[in-house]
């Protein structure tokens, strides 16, 4: 059954301490914007007054106030590349990127062919979204067209914002996950007709990578893409140096590895490719050309040994990034510590690296994922005009954390804290549309 969600009309009043990223901090220095004592003015969903708590309690004197003092109120966060059939398989540790697929991720995944089993993962997978603070996430789906059509059921349910699409692999996986270029074309339009623009749901085509798929695979994903407006493309590239090598021998014809997906015609503003570890100068030019986006997901990369992310170069490059929690090769679904991973490996760089404040932690886990997926408008901090998707941090009264939050000296040490040592058992309340899609305990 599908949940319709009855955001109130009549405009309603939060008073927290919050922060948001409106702007880059890669651009900005003073992008952070912190209120210690701030109002939101929501009506419909909508944010329609964002400041300090006296003149926006103004606007609506009469509206009534969702006290949240205490906490600390950020914009929901936005995961750019996550797994759902991968949740029952985390913590494969000690293993690089094609033997983890094949000993711990693709016998799982082959699993959702049963759709029954299917469900009880997706519902798994949205819950441990919205318990860590995430309301928006693109999403990489199953193999199976009944999976997928499980999937969009329960998101709908669960009131988060997805973008997900079938997966599809012609060749180098298990053969039980092997589809045909005419199969992947079927499946993915009947998907697309019933899902994208549904309530919160849109479609994203979603060829696994370039090594499991045929020339003819990517094709029949550009078609859907060409033929079907607003759809989104994701993919993964470069994230494991044996990986780039086979895709290297299986695509003679091909520049390099994101060429193989400009062939088909897959990347452009509204594509995003996980890890990028290993890019030459050339994709990183063209990816800045393209307007797409590299999801950075460290703890993936930290787990699997996949390498150290080239941050400074996709900056002066112009490459646009934001956060993946790459579950199941990334290690949970919190961004908080996604967030503070990138600032370690970062540090861990030396003079290659960016030296990351707490402003760029929570650009990168929640205006950026906006502007990667083009839903800037909507999402991503707490302008007036944005969707009030959010997420309420309050430590358990006698944690560390809560120690931090009566203490804290000013915003940046709040949120350097936060996102240092801040888990799901922080994770208060959250929001979507205004719509409460999480509540602790
Ligand atoms: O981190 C990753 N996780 C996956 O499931 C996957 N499939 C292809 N390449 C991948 N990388
Ligand atoms: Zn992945």
């Amino acid at each position: 059954m599908t949940q319709t969600f009855q955001t109130s009309a009549d405009p309603v009043l939060y008073r927290a301490t919050f922060m948001h990223t409106p702007r880059s901090p890669f651009a900005d220095a003073e992008a952070l914007h912190a209120e210690d004592d701030g109002g939101l003015l929501v009506a419909g969903g909508t944010i329609l007054a964002s400041g300090p708590w006296a003149e926006v309690r103004a606007q609506a004197p009469e509206a009534p106030v969702t006290d949240l003092r205490g906490g600390l109120l950020l914009p929901g966060f936005v995961d750019t590349h996550v797994h759902y059939p991968q949740v029952r398989v985390v913590g494969g540790l000690g293993m690089p990127l094609l033997d983890w697929l094949d000993r711990n991720a693709l016998p799982e995944e082959a699993r959702l062919a049963d759709e029954g089993y299917a469900r009880a993962v997706a519902r798994e997978f949205l819950g441990a979204l919205a318990m860590n603070g995430t309301t928006t996430a693109l999403v990489f789906g199953a193999h199976y067209a009944g999976a997928m059509h499980a999937f969009f059921e329960e998101a709908a349910t669960s009131g988060l914002r997805t973008v997900a699409g079938l997966v599809v692999g012609d060749r180098l996986l298990r053969p039980e996950l092997h589809t045909t270029p005419e199969r992947a074309y079927a499946e993915g339009r009947t998907l697309i007709e019933r899902w994208h623009g549904r309530g919160r749901a849109l479609y994203a085509v979603t060829p696994r990578f370039s090594l499991s798929a045929s020339e003819g695979l990517l094709d029949a994903c550009g078609a859907l893409l060409r033929e079907f407006e607003g759809v989104r493309f994701t993919s993964h590239i470069n994230e494991n140096v044996t990986e780039v090598e086979v895709v290297r021998g299986l695509f003679p014809e091909a520049r390099d590895y994101l060429d193989t997906y400009e062939r088909a015609g897959l990347v452009g503003r509204r594509s995003v490719l996980a890890h990028n570890v290993w890019p030459s100068d050339r994709e990183l030019g063209a990816m800045a050309e393209h307007r797409c986006s590299a999801a950075h997901c460290p703890c993936s990369n930290s787990a699997l040994g996949s390498g150290f992310f080239p941050l400074r170069r996709h900056l002066a490059a112009g490459v646009h990034v934001s956060l993946g929690s790459d579950v199941g090769g990334g290690t949970g679904f919190s961004l908080l510590k996604e967030g503070v991973q990138a600032y370690f490996m970062q540090q861990l760089m030396g003079a290659d690296g960016v030296a990351l404040t707490p402003a760029h932690l929570l650009y990168l886990a929640t205006r950026a994922g906006a502007e990667a997926l083009d839903l800037g408008d909507l999402t991503g901090d707490f302008s007036a005009g944005r969707q009030f998707d959010a997420v309420h941090l309050s430590p358990p009264p006698g944690t560390p954390l809560a120690a931090v939050y009566a203490h804290a000296e000013g915003p940046g040490r709040l949120l350097a804290a936060t996102f240092a040592s801040g888990t799901q058992g922080d994770v208060a309340r959250v929001w979507v549309g205004g719509d409460e899609v999480y509540a602790r305990g």
